[in-house]
């Protein structure tokens, strides 16, 4: 059995029988082959790890693989292992700009594909030339542009296709390291200011229709610091569950219904879940 407490966010101790380390599209394509439940494993910063022990679930770990980033002509081509912060470094070191923004965002280019990655009023999808895909059914190979991709707030038309992302093309433009840096530091702040410090998945749900936050509904309401086991809302964060030490998946979806029952309560609105229950 393998820990995969180190490839959640939440840092969740859960164990899987099956987890890959593929080095190539033929060993990905060999796992979906042998496996008729597959999940793939970006950065793990937007899933809760529900069970314990996974027997029958294959996990495949993009992010310490196809990590290349390169030159191509229409912009920057990242890999789906890359991490924001790896592109945003980059794009600074050649002083482009585009994707500063995400700088902070602790996203795979996978990951952030899929869910079209946002913060401080920027989408990944403003910066998107094109997405490369393979067909987890037929295995074919497609390059798909922007303007043929369906997309919006936390959703992409991959979320429910059975795709894998390869990587992406990002259009960014020339522009002063110093002007990139003040922006990186300025979005640095402001997330280590209101972000909690211990292990979490950020945003819990997605934001609802509704004059208020999450977070400031949660505070309003005294649930802030309210605790069942290891999973904590975040004290700092309303909208934010965090790890104190020996959280369990379990722990951490009792805490979300127990939030939603309390919205619903209180404010008559349904929260719905951005993180992704595995
Ligand atoms: N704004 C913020 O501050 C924060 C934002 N987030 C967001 O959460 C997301 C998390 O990204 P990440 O940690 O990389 O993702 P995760 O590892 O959390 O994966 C989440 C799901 O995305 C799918 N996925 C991941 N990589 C791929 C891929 N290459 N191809 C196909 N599907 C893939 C998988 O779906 P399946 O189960 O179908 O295999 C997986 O279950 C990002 O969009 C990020 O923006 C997260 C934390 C903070
Ligand atoms: C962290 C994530 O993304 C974040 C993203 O970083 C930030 C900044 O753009 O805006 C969203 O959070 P959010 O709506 O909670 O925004 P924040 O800026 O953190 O908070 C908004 C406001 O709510 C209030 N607030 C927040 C928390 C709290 O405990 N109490 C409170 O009153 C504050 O006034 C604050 O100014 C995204 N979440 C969603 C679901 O849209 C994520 O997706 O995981």
């Amino acid at each position: 059995m393998f820990s995969l407490k180190s490839y959640n966010t939440y840092h969740i101790e859960s164990f899987a029988k099956h987890v890959y380390f593929p080095q190539s599209l033929d060993e990905i394509i060999e796992i979906y082959k042998r496996h008729t439940k597959v999940i793939i494993l970006g950065n793990g910063s937007n899933i809760i790890l529900t069970q314990s022990m996974y027997d029958d679930v294959a996990f495949i770990v993009i992010k310490d693989q196809f990590k290349k980033i390169t030159h191509v002509s229409d912009g920057v081509y990242a890999e789906a292992g890359v991490l924001l912060k790896e592109l945003s470094l980059y794009a600074y070191d050649h002083s482009l700009s585009g994707v500063e923004t995400f700088f902070d965002v602790p996203a795979s280019i996978g990951g952030a594909m899929i869910m079209n990655t946002g913060a401080y009023g920027d989408e990944i999808y403003d910066h998107v030339r094109y997405v490369d895909v393979l067909d987890r059914e037929s295995f074919t190979q497609q390059r798909i542009d922007k303007a043929n991709i369906d997309y919006g707030y936390r959703y992409s038309m991959f979320k429910t296709r059975p795709v894998i992302i390869l990587g992406a093309c990002f259009d960014l433009s020339a522009k002063p390291q110093i002007e990139i840096k003040d922006k990186m530091d300025n979005i640095l702040s402001q997330r280590q200011a209101k972000l909690p410090p211990e292990p979490s998945a950020g945003s819990v749900f997605k934001r609802p229709n509704y004059h208020i936050t999450v977070g400031e509904m949660v505070e309003k309401i005294g649930l802030k610091g309210f605790q069942i086991g290891g999973a904590q809302i975040s004290p700092k964060h309303g909208g934010v569950i965090i790890n104190t030490g020996n959280a369990t998946g379990q722990q951490i979806l009792q805490l979300v219904e127990h939030i939603k029952q309390e919205v619903l309560m209180h404010y008559q609105v349904q929260l719905e879940l951005e993180q992704i229950l595995v």
